[in-house]
């Protein structure tokens, strides 16, 4: 069963197209790696998934409310506390409850603390604990281990692995092994634009509210 894909797509960052021809499938049990230099384009390939920012060209099928993106940005509040970001995040998305979520990515003994009071690695861990109150099936992962120990990247490896047994999927930007030796690479590097086009910026799509 096809979760996600991709036809023939075209993004592009700051007006100028990153990445442009890229068809893909991402099936339920499948992670893939998005691989490439940095500034090729993985975060914008992710965003226009994700429906943060337009695509310029091609199209993207997917169920209805079936992706979660974790980019750069944990999107915290930092005034909440751990479990209350959880409880926050789960009533937005209607998913599970957060139980699961604190107990998956080790949380429990920070469920009380603020999050402003954690610490990267921590602020970190909760941002992708976020992913399991969301019940969604698709995971859009940037970078997902910044800032995460050995021991929490395993851990992330495992709560990743589970998803994917149970019909999930992932699209991961990644520069480090995950130690998900199952997954796929997908290297946008025959995908980079070639030179400028004038059709680069969708008519009336202004970056600075995407
Ligand atoms: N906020 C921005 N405004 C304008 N251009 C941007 C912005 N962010 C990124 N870019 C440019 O868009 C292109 C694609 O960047 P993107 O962040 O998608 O690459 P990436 O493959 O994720 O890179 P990295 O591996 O460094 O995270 C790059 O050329 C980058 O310079």
């Amino acid at each position: 069963m096809i979760r996600l894909a991709a036809r023939d797509l075209a993004v592009a960052r700051g007006g100028l197209r990153a990445v442009e021809g890229l068809s893909f499938d991402l099936s339920a049990g499948q992670a893939l790696v998005l691989r490439g230099p940095n500034g090729i384009g993985k975060t914008t390939v992710l965003r226009s998934l994700a429906g943060l920012q337009p695509a310029i060209a091609g199209t993207i099928t997917a169920a209805p409310e079936s992706l979660a993106y974790a980019g750069h940005a944990d999107g915290l509040k930092s005034a909440l506390s751990v479990s209350e970001n959880l409880h926050f995040w789960a009533d937005v998305f209607g998913g599970p409850g957060i139980d699961t979520a604190l107990d998956r990515m080790n949380l429990r003994d920070l469920a009380a603390r603020p999050a402003h009071a954690l610490s990267a690695g921590q602020k970190r861990r909760l941002g992708l604990a976020r992913l399991l109150v969301t019940g969604r099936s698709v995971w859009l992962l940037d970078e997902p281990t910044v800032s995460l120990d050995a021991a929490s990247v395993a851990l992330f490896a495992g709560v990743l692995r589970d998803h994917l047994a149970q019909g999930g999927a992932a699209l991961i930007a990644t520069h480090i092994d995950l130690g998900l030796p199952e997954a796929e690479i997908l290297d946008l590097t025959p995908y980079r634009a070639g030179p400028v086009r004038r059709d680069a910026r969708p008519a009336g799509f202004n970056e600075a509210f995407a």
